[in-house]
């Protein structure tokens, strides 16, 4: 029963889906965190990435004093109350005038925990271009333009990187497609497939307190936390059940992103994918030794999950973080 449980949950994150986060097995120590609100704690941002079939991006002019007259891809601020789609389509249509549907998150770049930056590969699927009669508060203006010869001055150079990998992933797609789960979250946490691999055997790292499930970490949204980045949960985690000097662990990146943001539920769930390795080389058939109760090492034995799970970790098949 517990196996099938698991089974199950490891299916759904890996087809994207996820499910709700009720506790977590990892948190920081002192103070429980305070809520999760957008505004004062949390500040989350979308952005969305066009390309033309004629191999051309949607570019907005900026508007605000700061950064007035120049270029970027259509970007904003995620307000209370909004999914994640929902801010995405608001700041399109506040920037560029049009309408669109989200195909796939491209990337997830955080600075800190309560910095989060949504990455989308979107399309148009209506409304009018803006043009600078229509300038306002939001931006001067919308266009197309090339991919390989963009307007000057950019507002930053980061989107050349965003522009480059929307790009790869229209010419070939490492993930599947992968959008935002409406599922409710209090805190921003991380949902781990950590997983140890040896010849085609993979093992998963199990929480086991109550039923077995996939282990949660939450991120604190202190000074401390905010500088080690979200990477600081995951190791806080692993290293509350294993002796991290001897092993590489590396965050592989996203399988799937939880949030609703109705009903103050401003919280985040990123589902990850870990791996575990041995630092020595050498073959090592069993995974590395579980400290305490909490967790267990689950040897996956289902054909399909662990040829799904090899093929997302061989080809890297998972959305990018902070990359
Ligand atoms: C926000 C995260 C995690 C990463 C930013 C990545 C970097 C360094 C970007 C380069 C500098 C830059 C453009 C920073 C702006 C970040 C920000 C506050 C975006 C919010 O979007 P705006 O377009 O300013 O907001 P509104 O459209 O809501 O006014
Ligand atoms: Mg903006």
């Amino acid at each position: 029963m517990a196996s099938e449980g698991l089974a199950g949950a490891l299916a759904s994150v890996l087809a994207g889906q996820g499910s709700s986060v009720h506790s977590c097995d990892s948190a920081p120590a002192g103070e429980p965190p305070a809520p999760v609100r957008l505004r004062k704690n949390v500040c989350y941002v979308v952005l969305a990435v066009f390309l033309s079939e004629q191999d051309e991006v949607l570019l907005i002019q900026e508007a605000k004093r700061e950064c007035r007259g120049s270029w970027y891809l259509p970007a904003g601020r995620m307000e209370p109350g909004e999914t994640i789609v929902e801010a995405l389509q608001r700041e399109v249509k506040e920037e560029a005038g049009l309408h669109c549907e989200p195909e796939t998150l491209l990337s997830v770049e955080e600075r800190g925990p309560s910095w989060v930056r949504f990455v989308f590969l979107a399309r148009p699927t209506g409304g009018i271009l803006k043009t600078s009669k229509e300038a306002d508060a939001e931006s001067l203006q919308a266009a197309w333009y090339p991919r390989t010869s963009l307007p000057t001055p950019l507002r930053a150079h980061d989107i050349l990187h965003l522009v480059e990998l929307a790009a790869q992933y229209r010419q070939q797609a490492r993930h599947p497609l992968i959008l935002p789960q409406e599922l409710p979250c209090d805190l921003v946490c991380q949902r781990l497939v950590a997983t140890f691999t040896s010849a085609q055997t993979v093992w998963v790292l199990v929480g086991t307190v109550g039923m077995p499930h996939l282990p949660v970490t939450a991120c604190g949204l202190d000074p401390m936390e905010q500088r080690g980045g979200m990477k600081m949960a995951v190791l806080r985690l692993l290293q509350e059940c294993l002796t991290l000097h001897h092993l590489v662990v590396e965050i592989k990146g996203l399988l799937g992103l939880q949030h609703l943001g109705r009903d103050h539920s401003d919280g985040i769930c990123l589902n990850v994918l870990v791996t575990v390795a041995f630092r020595s080389p050498g073959i090592q058939d069993e995974p590395p030794k579980v400290r305490g109760e909490n967790f267990s090492w689950w040897k996956v034995m289902e054909e399909d999950l662990q040829s799904q799970l090899l093929q997302r970790l061989q080809g890297s098949s998972v959305v990018p973080v902070n990359r």
